[in-house]
């Protein structure tokens, strides 16, 4: 890969894919360029990644092939406005903001221009995240095949239609929060039972991307998998009994679907 990757907005998540994409040691440092609003971000990235960074969008705009939106939902259609002028004919803007539809980029830019939407996740970082991503009609297959070949420098990815794209923050953009939830609960839990903190997050993120891989891994069903760790009369099912009384399941589906209608609401 020998194009130029731009980012306008360089925060959490943007910088989750930038040193995803870093590790994979696909992409050289040289390639990326990041802009931000503060010095101080600007220069934190630069010390962390050694990338080209700038407090100019425009800047960004001018170089990129791929050219990402790491920018919150409400700021799209502003910065949009700023950059629309500047951007390379055939670049790719490739937004990953919950909520920002293709529709809504292709009237920002008021022309035909390539636009891809993706929801990825901050386990990008370490090469583990999820993305999904979506692209219009402008983009052809070798192009797609490339944004695809880029997201999977940091994690898995799905392409789909659309229409589902909705549906993405709550089940993995948004969800690494609930699962850091579990581990700090199970963590407390540790700790209760006299384990050190160290020791109950080691034990409880271990159990919990040991469980994780075994799905991906097995290919078995979760309840099958659930089922081989509850011994009759055991321990396990006196636990799941309780995660049952208290509503775990549903508060789960719950919080999934507030994360959906928000997302909704955002675009
Ligand atoms: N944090 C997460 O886990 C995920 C976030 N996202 C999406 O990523 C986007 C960014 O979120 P975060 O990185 O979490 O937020 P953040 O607040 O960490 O980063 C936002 C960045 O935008 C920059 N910014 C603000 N105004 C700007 C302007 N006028 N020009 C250039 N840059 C500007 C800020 O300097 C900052 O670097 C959001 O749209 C969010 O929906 C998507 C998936 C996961
Ligand atoms: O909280 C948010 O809106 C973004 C989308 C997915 C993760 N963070």
């Amino acid at each position: 890969m020998s194009k130029s990757i731009g980012f306008i907005g360089a925060g959490k998540m943007a910088q989750a894919i930038i040193g995803g994409v870093l590790k994979s040691n696909n992409v050289a440092p040289e390639q990326l360029i990041a802009s931000a609003v503060s010095k101080e971000t600007v220069e934190h990235v630069k010390k962390r990644f050694t990338i080209q960074v700038t407090t100019e969008n425009k800047q960004v705009a001018e170089q990129a092939d791929l050219l990402f939106l790491a920018i919150k939902p409400d700021l799209h259609f502003q910065i949009i406005e700023e950059i629309k002028d500047v951007v390379k004919p055939n670049a790719i803007i490739i937004t990953i903001a919950a909520g920002i539809s293709l529709q809504f980029l292709e009237e920002s830019f008021a022309r035909k221009i390539k636009v891809i939407r993706s929801m990825p996740n901050t386990p990008s970082l370490i090469g583990e995240g999820m993305s999904a991503i979506s692209a219009n009609d402008a983009v052809t297959e070798d192009e797609l095949d490339e944004v695809v070949q880029i997201f999977s420098c940091f994690g898995k990815v799905e392409v789909l239609n659309e229409k589902l794209m909705d549906a993405i923050p709550a089940i993995s953009g948004s969800s690494p929060a609930y699962v850091y939830m579990f581990i700090e609960a199970l963590a407390d839990g540790g700790v209760k039972n006299g384990l050190s903190r160290e020791q109950a997050y080691t034990l409880a993120a271990q159990a919990v991307l040991g469980a994780a891989k075994m799905i991906l891994e097995t290919g078995k069903h979760p309840g099958e998998l659930k089922d081989e760790v509850c011994t009759p009369g055991g321990a396990t099912i006196e636990a799941v009994a309780e995660l049952e009384k208290k509503g775990f399941r549903a508060a789960v589906l719950s919080a999934m679907e507030s994360c959906y209608q928000k997302t909704k609401s955002l675009s």
